[in-house]
């Protein structure tokens, strides 16, 4: 990635041909037209990424979860207190959390990475803790998340860690978020990105009652006229309003449609990290599928503008991937019906 300039870099699309060659199957099914819904969507949109008509089935499937402590966390926009982010990474280490169930029933592996947790994890495996960038990022109200270098050196992690899956053979990936107060600097990067003002990105995150979602409010509010006029690049945007494990997170995504290997997308964070890779590299959503719909204002905005439309819409706002996660049935049965369904042509007398 040219992290010293920071010229957008077009992203080129799925084969158009292949794309085109998988409608064509789809339209030929024994089905009625349209009668397979998103499924039948889904199937041709993984025939295009895949570049293979039919798609072949997804046996290896990667989640990774950025992990970071926020600033914002202790000026009370979180129904939780900051300590819960050690201790959910520990438990998705342990294969115990919320994703880790569902990962276990659809055969997804999930990797925790220590991008900016505010506390020691040094007994954890180095995989998880070496690429540490900081120790929480800034309270983004009061001050930058991140130094610019920190910013670069996130997304440059990012990267490296799509195509260190990637060349190790993931056919799927996708993101996940952990750590707690992110959705702030989350809803704050959609607002600055779209031009949206706090009221409409700021949601209620782990369940923060009226007086907690005015003061997210307000925090998000302050963030945005504290990085005014720095919109416009958006890495800028990142290391003003953003954290380090956002960062990466956008590194990821970014180098995943580079190397042309899809991503389903999750929540508020997922997607918010989503438009800001596609703001860095225009082209790159392409590659990407949104799992489903969370209950955050934010995320709506950002799928919107993204032109994305969820797979599932099953209230869920829980994070860690977790609605990635529970999409991979609709994905794997878009692939079964292209591959398995005969053709129309196939059993009409002719
Ligand atoms: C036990 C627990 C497990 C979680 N797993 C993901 N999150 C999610 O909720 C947090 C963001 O919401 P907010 O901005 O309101 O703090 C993040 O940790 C996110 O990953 C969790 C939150 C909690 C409490
Ligand atoms: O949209 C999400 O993924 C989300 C919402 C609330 C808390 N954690 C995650």
């Amino acid at each position: 990635m040219d992290h010293d300039t920071h010229q957008p870099r077009r992203i080129a699309p799925p084969s158009p041909a292949i794309a085109a060659l998988a409608q064509e199957r789809l339209a030929g099914l024994a089905t009625p037209p349209g009668a397979l819904g998103r499924v039948g969507e889904v199937g041709a949109w993984l025939s295009a990424v895949q570049g293979e008509v039919p798609p072949h089935p997804l046996t290896d499937v990667r989640l990774v979860v950025f992990a970071g402590d926020h600033g914002v966390a202790a000026h009370g926009v979180s129904a939780y207190p900051a300590a819960v982010t050690e201790a959910m990474v520990r438990t998705i280490v342990a294969g115990r959390a919320g994703v880790s169930a569902l990962a276990k029933e659809h055969g997804v592996t999930v990797t925790v990475l220590d991008v900016a947790v505010d506390a020691d994890l040094a007994d954890l495996p180095a995989a998880i803790t070496a690429h540490k960038v900081r120790r929480g990022s800034g309270a983004i109200h009061l001050t930058d998340a991140m130094t610019r270098e920190e910013a670069d050196r996130s997304l440059a992690l990012g990267a490296q860690v799509a195509r260190e899956l990637v060349e190790d053979g993931a056919q799927l990936l996708m993101t996940g978020d952990l750590g707690i107060g992110n959705t702030t600097p989350a809803a704050a990067l959609v607002a600055a990105v779209l031009g949206l003002p706090a009221d409409e990105v700021t949601g209620r995150g782990t369940g923060i009652d009226d007086d907690g979602w005015t003061r997210k409010r307000d925090v998000i509010a302050q963030a945005l006229t504290r990085a005014e006029g720095r919109t416009a690049d958006p890495v800028e945007v990142l290391t003003a309003l953003g954290s380090a494990d956002l960062a990466a997170a956008t590194g990821f995504l970014v180098e995943a449609a580079s190397l042309g290997v899809p991503v389903v997308l999750d929540g508020l964070m997922s997607l918010a990290c989503a438009v800001v890779a596609e703001a860095l590299a225009p082209g790159a959503s392409a590659w990407w599928v949104a799992g489903h719909r969370s209950t955050e204002p934010a995320q709506a905005h950002a799928l919107k503008s993204l032109g994305l439309e969820p797979l599932l819409d099953v209230g869920m706002r829980l994070g860690e991937g977790s609605g990635a996660v529970a999409a991979l049935p609709v994905l794997r049965s878009g692939i079964a019906v292209l591959r398995d369904v005969a053709l129309l042509s196939e059993i009409l007398p002719s």
